[in-house]
């Protein structure tokens, strides 16, 4: 079949969109692996599909599959790409959206100035079930019971671990550039503690209102950047006191904003999402 599509990016984060609100997609995760292959395919960190919603009140459904052909549950650049496609397309005539996924309702909106923000819902943070002794891990405050600590390649690293409708571990690093993202990242997406592997943050504190951030991603490897990854990393950073609403997030591919009042309140994800081009590929 010949399948249109067309490419999209957030902050570096690239996608291949999908409109299915009028045709059914079911393809095999191979399909979907040749799709986001960077040599055979179109290449694609995630596939973003745009469906009809099955829920009164929701406007659309929004379904996310990274480059391994597998189903997850959230993508925050990804809503923004999203919000932008269904404009672009005329899918919708609407600024402010209601957009069902696998882990709930997300509500992105255009603003007067062109970029969009996502309200990515409460965060859910893990506490730890075994109380530890961080004694010997030096600089690390204790004062949050989301932090997690890790064996990982030998060593161990304090992890908070953030739900953001998808899993995050977030660790502090003192500068992303040398942090062993690509070594520890594997290790920790496949350490046993997450039974349905996670997305592995690496996060440099600049003052209270700016961090640096680095993603290993779950099922794609380490991204441009990753929305989820920084909601979860603000959301961490806030908990631990280290942080104050809103955050600036420089990524390797450009600027996100996160505002996060804190407890229940949602989090704001801001920033940009850029149409790149239209294709047809056959599968
Ligand atoms: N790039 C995304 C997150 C995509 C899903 C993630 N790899 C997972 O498996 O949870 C974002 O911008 O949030």
């Amino acid at each position: 079949m010949k399948l249109k599509f067309t490419k999209m990016h957030g902050a570096g984060n690239d996608f291949v969109v999908i409109d299915a609100t009028a045709q059914e997609i079911a393809f095999t995760p191979a399909q979907w692996q040749r799709l986001a292959d960077r040599r055979f395919g179109v290449g694609a960190d995630q596939m973003l599909v745009v469906e009809k919603a099955q829920t009164p009140g929701i406007d659309f459904r929004y379904r996310i599959y990274n480059s391994d052909g597998g189903e997850v549950e959230q993508c925050g650049n990804g809503a923004r790409a999203f919000v932008r496609y269904v404009t672009e397309k005329g899918l919708t005539a609407k600024r402010a959206i209601r957009v069902e996924t696998l882990s709930g309702v997300i509500e992105p909106r255009m603003e007067d100035d062109g970029g969009i923000t996502v309200d990515m819902g409460a965060p859910v943070l893990e506490a730890a079930r075994v109380p530890f002794d961080a004694s010997g891990l030096q600089g690390q405050p204790q004062n949050d019971d989301t932090l997690w600590p890790l064996d990982v390649n030998g060593h161990t690293v304090l992890v908070s671990a953030v739900s953001m409708g998808n899993p995050h571990a977030v660790q502090l690093v003192d500068d992303v550039d040398a942090a062993p993202v690509l070594q520890d990242g594997p290790a920790i997406e496949h350490h046993p503690r997450f039974p349905k592997r996670v997305n592995a943050g690496f996060m440099q504190v600049v003052d209270r209102h700016a961090i640096r951030l680095r993603v290993f991603e779950r099922s794609a490897g380490e991204t441009l950047a990753c929305g989820t990854g920084a909601c979860a990393a603000v959301v961490a950073g806030i908990r631990r006191g280290l942080l104050a609403s809103p955050v600036r997030v420089g990524t390797r591919g450009g600027e996100l904003s996160i505002a996060w009042a804190g407890g229940n309140a949602p989090v704001l994800l801001t920033g940009p999402a850029v149409t790149v081009f239209d294709g047809e590929i056959e599968l």
